[in-house]
């Protein structure tokens, strides 16, 4: 795999809390340096997942020892399942244990699975202590370990309980990816492609281009991932709190998380990036039902996410998935509804998302029944 020595810097502009975005391979390896220089006396808690660990933790930990951090992991069992009531509290305990500080660090060196939780816990022991991400899938450089959304799972539905909490840095080391699953990396870049369909479509051309590349690594995919995080980065700083915009940044969520519900969040069954890939095929084939996108774009999009390998239908979860009526459930408890009403992210076409209030839940209902009658 090629490696760069390009770095890129993107800047998440929020006032007094505005941080950096580094992305380049091997930043790992400066991982002791970059903490110091914005956080220079903070002991650390390195939240992570048994797999990051047995592969990257040793590395790490190396580096925060050399530059003269104390460092103290804490390891939790990979997967969705883990974002949990009962793994917050082993790791708001375990930090407490520690006695760490306020002005100490909690540091995310995993998934987002790993980012969300930690990132949870540091905004509530003591009241909100440092947080950094150092983010390890594909997913979390070019998502989550961006903007400030943390948070667990509830039974149900997605993401239900957390808090809005900005890290001080974020370090993505894009040559750490080398190490992720194939399946993995496919998940993650159904967030990548989520930026080219929202409102950048030359971006979307790109990306048709060069998956070879980015799979392959070096610049191409340090372009897919500083690309994907200047487009997040842009939309949180102009609404943090999601009151408008950041909504787009929820394209072919409401489907993607009724779906990773009604699986109960088992990794094996069905990943966030791969409910997203479904979402995102749901939401232009609504769309175009609804008239407001042409059915040439459902059928664009759903040919590249299975090129790149990604599951584009509800075809593979028929055990999980049997009523319109289970995914609608779900749907109800999605944190855009407002009244009762549902708000969903459609198109006019590729790179023309739309925040749609108001969808008649009918509709969606009629929709979902037709296809999971078919
Ligand atoms: N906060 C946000 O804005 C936001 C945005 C998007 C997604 N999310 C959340 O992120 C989660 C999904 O994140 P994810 O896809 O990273 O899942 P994940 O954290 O479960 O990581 C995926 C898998 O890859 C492994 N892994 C991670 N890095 C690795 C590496 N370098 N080498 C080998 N294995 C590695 C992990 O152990 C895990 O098994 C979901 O909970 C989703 O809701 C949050
Ligand atoms: O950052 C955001 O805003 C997003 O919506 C990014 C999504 O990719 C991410 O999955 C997020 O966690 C979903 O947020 P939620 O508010 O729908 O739980
Ligand atoms: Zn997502």
């Amino acid at each position: 795999m090629p490696d760069s020595n390009l770095i890129e810097t993107v800047r998440v502009e929020l006032a007094d809390r505005s941080y950096d975005i580094l992305i380049g391979d091997n930043l790992l390896m400066q991982a002791g340096e970059k903490i110091k220089s914005v956080l220079p006396n903070a002991k650390c808690a390195i939240v992570t997942d048994e797999n990051v660990a047995a592969i990257h933790l040793e590395a790490l930990q190396e580096n925060l020892k050399a530059a003269g951090i104390e460092a103290k992991p804490i390891i939790l069992p990979a997967g969705e399942a883990t974002k949990s009531y009962t793994h917050l509290q082993t790791v708001i305990e375990a930090i407490i244990e520690m006695r760490l500080e306020r002005g100490d660090a909690v540091v995310a060196f995993g998934g987002g699975v790993i980012g969300d939780l930690a990132g949870f816990a540091a905004a509530s022991v003591r009241r909100g202590m440092n947080f950094i991400q150092i983010p390890t899938s594909l997913l979390s450089q070019v998502d989550s370990s961006v903007g400030g959304k943390t948070g667990i799972n509830s039974p149900q539905g997605k993401n239900l309980v957390g808090a809005f909490y900005q890290p001080k840095l974020v370090l993505a080391d894009t040559a750490i990816l080398n190490t992720l699953s194939a399946r993995e990396f496919r998940a993650g870049f159904a967030e990548v492609i989520k930026y080219g369909l929202i409102n950048d479509a030359d971006f979307y051309d790109w990306l048709e281009q060069n998956w070879d590349g980015i799979q392959e690594g070096g610049e191409k995919r340090i372009h897919a991932v500083a690309t994907s995080c200047r487009a997040k980065a842009a939309i949180v700083a102009r609404d943090e709190f999601e009151a408008g915009e950041r909504a787009l940044l929820n394209l072919g969520h409401t489907f993607g998380h009724a779906l990773e519900g009604i699986t109960k969040y088992q990794s094996d069954v069905l990943v966030h990036g791969e409910g997203v890939a479904i979402g995102m095929v749901l939401a232009h084939a609504f769309s175009a039902r609804m008239n407001q996108s042409s059915p040439d774009d459902t059928v664009r999009v759903t040919n590249y996410l299975k090129k790149v390998g990604l599951p584009t239908d509800m075809s593979g979860l028929r055990n999980h998935v049997k009523t319109a009526d289970q995914m609608m459930d779900f749907i109800a408890q999605d944190k855009k509804v407002s009244r009762g009403n549902l708000t969903f992210i459609l198109t006019h076409g590729i790179g023309q998302s739309y925040i749609a209030n108001d969808v008649p839940a009918a509709e969606v209902h009629a929709f979902l029944t037709e296809i999971l009658e078919s």
